[in-house]
């Protein structure tokens, strides 16, 4: 299968291409980006010199349409929702790591990030790509909002025991994320200077994957309420996520729900024996890890992925794996 990346320059086209270099089912046809158009790939990431030295192309959608039969959208949010409807049309599978399609409800994506969606019709046959949870939907579905990094780490742990009414519904989640997650292109908040040397919170209480992460805990029948709180770390990649809630229930309980949902899903790693999930055990890797404690009714839940593979590309492969009915696992173990 011929796959194609539009956005290949960012970070999450770096890292896509990383792992579909190593997929023993696909060829990368396309990677585009009209700033770069006309360079070797490698000239911009030179760790990949004779090994992927493909030119760049500009972003002429018909001409990628005619040469692939996949097509990873490694955009902003807003950019990406033209090009995935231009290729949905042309009948090829679309594989979006934006936000713009991962809300069936479009007038909650308008209100959270305060843009009119143009296809809200496609929005309802996009499938939500939380593989571990969602695999029924990705295998039927030709079009796939991959979800935020955030999300992935807090909606993996919390779905299995809402759905079984374990926990209570009062939810704070307090995350931790390299810089990588804000992408290629520094900004004040994000250069070297300001994040270096230094840890704080940002967007508190407006972070826009607070209402992600509730759109998505509804569906197990949750109604919850939740404090989301992003810090950025002064490293390159990870989310370390520590859950607060309470539960009435044994920890023994809780945590058979959670082996019992994941028993058959190869990248969740359920610590029982006190380990403490860390970042640096699931960096470069598309694992979950996660840990849960209990003291009286309080619950502490840690989970840590790697943003740009289990919280990006590699979840995109993944996703990409399932709708092609491959192994879940080609090119990510
Ligand atoms: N970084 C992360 O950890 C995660 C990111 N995501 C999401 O994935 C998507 C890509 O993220 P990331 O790779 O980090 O982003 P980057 O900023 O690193 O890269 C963005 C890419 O999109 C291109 N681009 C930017 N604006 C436009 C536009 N208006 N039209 C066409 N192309 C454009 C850039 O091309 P050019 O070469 O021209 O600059 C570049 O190739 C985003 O939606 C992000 O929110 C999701 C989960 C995790
Ligand atoms: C560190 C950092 O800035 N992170 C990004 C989240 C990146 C991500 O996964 O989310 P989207 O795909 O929804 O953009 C942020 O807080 O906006």
């Amino acid at each position: 299968m011929k796959a194609a990346i539009i956005g290949a320059t960012g970070y999450t086209g770096f890292e896509l291409i990383k792992i579909l270099l190593k997929h023993p089912k696909i060829q990368i046809s396309s990677i585009t980006s009209d700033t770069y158009a006309g360079t070797p790939y490698s000239a911009l990431y030179p760790q990949l010199t004779e090994i992927f030295d493909k030119e760049i192309e500009p972003n002429d959608y018909e001409k990628v349409a005619n040469n692939s039969d996949i097509v990873f959208l490694c955009l902003p949010h807003a950019a990406s929702m033209e090009a995935a409807n231009f290729f949905y049309q042309k009948g090829k599978m679309v594989i979006d790591l934006s936000a713009d399609f991962r809300y069936s409800e479009t007038t909650i994506y308008e209100t959270t990030y305060k843009t009119k969606h143009k296809y809200p019709e496609l929005c309802k046959e996009a499938a939500y790509g939380i593989p571990e949870i969602f695999k029924k939907d990705i295998q039927n579905s030709k079009l796939l909002g991959n979800p935020g990094c955030y999300p992935t780490s807090i909606i993996i742990p919390l779905f299995p025991l809402l759905k079984e009414g374990l926990i209570n519904e009062e939810i704070i989640a307090d995350s931790k994320s390299g810089v990588s997650g804000a992408g290629k292109k520094p900004t004040e908040k994000t250069h070297f200077c300001e994040v270096n040397d230094d840890f704080k919170p940002y967007g508190v209480l407006s972070h826009r994957h607070e209402s992600e992460i509730d759109f998505i805990l509804k569906k197990a029948n949750a109604n919850i309420d939740l404090v989301f709180t992003p810090h950025l770390l002064p490293i390159t990649r990870g989310i370390e996520s520590t859950i607060y809630t309470k539960s009435d229930k044994n920890i023994d309980i809780l945590h058979q729900c959670l082996f019992d949902y994941y028993s058959n899903s190869p990248f969740v790693r359920i610590y029982k024996d006190g380990r403490i999930p860390a970042i640096k055990n699931v960096a470069n890797t598309n694992y979950i890890d996660i840990a849960l404690f209990k003291r009286g009714e309080k619950v502490v839940i840690i989970s840590c992925i790697d943003n740009l593979v289990k919280g990006a590309s590699g979840q995109a492969v993944q996703n990409m794996n399932i709708m092609l009915d491959f192994n879940e696992t080609l090119g990510l173990l």
